[in-house]
C-alpha cells in the first residue's frame, strides 16, 4: 500500500473511518472495504456488506459516498456495493467474538462489564420504564450500554424505546450467519425476547418452562454482538421465578437493582426477590422506589401511591444482609407515562423533568461506587 497514491490514500481512510451502525466499528476495521482506485478525480470504491439485503446498507453506501467525497480533488465517487462470501463472513464472526470461533458467554469470569439485573417482586411497577431511563441516562454520560430484555411476562422495552415497525411489533434484529446484532436506540444496544417471538404469537413466551428461559437467556449473553460495554442492563421478569435463578447461575457477579412502588403491598414482595438475588451470589445494591411522592406545580405535596415503600425495603434487605447502598426515589410524572408510550423515554425527552432528574441521581449513584443516597432527598415537583 505504500506505493499508493497520497489521493488513494486519502480516500482509503477517509471511507474506512465509517462506521458501521449495527456494529459500530469502522468498515476498514471491519474489513468491509474491498477496494479503492482514483483515476482522474473520480473515486471507485468497493465495499462489502456482511450480508444480502443488509438493513443498513443504504446509509453504509451514502456515508461511504460522503466520506470519499470530503476528500480533496474528488469530483466524483461510485460505490460498488457486494457481499461478503462465507469465509469472509467466518472470519468477521470470529474477530467479533474477540478470536473465538463458538459463541460463549461473554459476560461471565472476568468482564470488566457491569451487569446491573433490574428486578421486582411484582409486575406493573415500572421496572421496565426504571430500566430503559437509566439505560438511556448512562448512555448519555458517554458509557457503552446495553440493554437485555428478559421480561417474557411483558416484554415493553423495545416499545419503551421506540423500537418498533409499522405494525407496532418490536423490530427483527440483523442477522450475519449465527452473530445477532442488537437494535441501537437513544444509543442504547437492545436485545429482547420479543424481537424474536412469531408475529401473532407474541403471548407464547409468557407459558415458557424454565429450560427454555434459560436457554434463551444464555444464547442472547453468547450470540449477540453487544461489543464492549461499560453496562449491561438486565429487565428480569417479575417475581423470584426460574428467569432470576437463570440470570443468577449465568451471571453470579451481576449486582441487582430492587423496584418497588412506594405501598407496602409492593415492597414486601420486593424484599423478596432481593433475598432470592442474594441467595443466588448476587449483590443487592440498590432499591428504587417509583411513582413515588412530589409536589404539584402548585406546591402542594402529591403521593398517588403514599411514601416509604423503597426505604422500606433497603431498610429490611439491610437488616437481612449486607447494607444496601443506594435508595433513590423516582417521583410520579405523567410525562414518563407519556414518553413511555410515544417510545421517548423521559431521559431523552426532557432532561429537566423531576423524573429524568431522579434517574440522573440514580446512574450518578451507580456510577460513582461508594457513593449512597439513601436518605438523600431529591428536588420532586409534579407540573
Ligand atoms: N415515575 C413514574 N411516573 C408515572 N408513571 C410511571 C412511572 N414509572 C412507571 N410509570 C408507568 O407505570 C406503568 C407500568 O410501568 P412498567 O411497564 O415500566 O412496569 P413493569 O414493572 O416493567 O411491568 P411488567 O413487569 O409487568 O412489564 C407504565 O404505564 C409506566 O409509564
Amino acid at each position: 500500500m505504500s506505493d499508493e497514491a497520497p489521493v488513494t490514500r486519502a480516500v482509503r481512510e477517509a471511507v474506512g473511518a465509517v462506521t458501521d451502525p449495527e456494529l459500530r466499528r469502522s468498515l476498514g476495521e471491519l474489513g468491509m472495504i474491498r477496494d479503492v482506485r482514483v483515476d482522474e478525480g473520480v473515486a471507485m470504491v468497493g465495499i462489502l456488506l456482511t450480508i444480502a439485503g443488509c438493513p443498513m446498507a443504504k446509509r453504509i453506501e451514502q456515508d461511504v459516498r460522503d466520506a470519499a467525497a470530503g476528500v480533496h480533488s474528488i469530483r466524483e465517487v461510485q460505490v460498488d456495493v457486494g457481499v461478503m462470501n462465507d469465509e469472509e463472513r467466518e472470519e468477521l464472526t470470529t474477530r467479533l467474538r474477540g478470536g473465538r470461533v463458538k459463541p460463549a458467554n461473554r459476560f461471565a469470569g472476568n468482564t470488566l462489564t457491569r451487569v446491573i439485573a433490574v428486578t421486582s417482586g411484582k409486575g406493573g411497577v415500572g421496572k421496565s420504564t426504571v430500566t430503559a431511563n437509566l439505560a438511556v441516562a448512562l448512555a448519555a454520560r458517554g458509557l457503552a450500554v446495553g440493554l437485555l430484555d428478559a421480561d417474557v411476562h411483558g416484554f415493553s422495552i423495545p416499545g419503551l424505546l421506540g423500537l418498533l415497525d409499522e405494525h407496532g411489533r418490536a423490530v427483527r434484529p440483523t442477522r450475519v450467519d449465527d452473530l445477532v446484532l442488537p437494535p441501537v436506540a437513544h444509543d442504547v444496544k437492545v436485545i429482547s425476547i420479543g424481537m424474536f417471538m412469531r408475529p401473532g404469537a407474541e403471548d407464547a413466551a409468557v407459558s415458557w418452562r424454565g429450560p427454555m428461559l434459560h436457554k434463551t437467556i444464555e444464547q442472547f449473553l453468547a450470540d449477540v454482538y453487544f461489543g464492549d460495554l461499560d453496562v449491561l442492563l438486565i429487565d428480569m421478569p417479575p417475581g423470584t421465578g426460574d428467569a432470576a435463578i437463570s440470570i443468577g447461575h449465568l451471571l453470579p457477579q451481576a449486582e441487582v437493582l430492587v423496584v418497588t412502588t412506594p405501598q407496602s403491598a409492593a415492597s414486601d414482595v420486593a424484599v423478596r426477590s432481593g433475598i432470592l438475588a442474594r441467595q443466588l451470589g448476587q449483590r443487592v445494591i440498590g432499591v428504587v422506589e417509583t411513582m413515588g411522592p412530589g409536589f404539584l406545580a402548585d406546591g402542594v405535596p402529591f403521593e398517588p401511591f403514599g411514601s416509604g415503600g423503597g426505604a422500606a425495603v433497603a431498610a429490611r434487605l439491610s437488616v437481612l444482609g449486607d447494607a444496601v447502598p443506594i435508595t433513590v426515589s423516582i417521583p410520579f410524572s405523567s410525562a414518563v407515562r407519556v414518553g413511555g408510550d410515544s417510545g421517548m423515554p423521559i431521559c431523552s425527552a426532557d432532561r429537566d423533568d423531576v423524573a429524568a432528574l431522579a434517574f440522573e441521581e440514580l446512574a450518578t449513584a451507580l456510577f460513582v461506587r461508594g457513593t449512597s443516597l439513601a436518605g438523600r432527598s431529591l428536588p420532586l415537583a409534579i407540573h
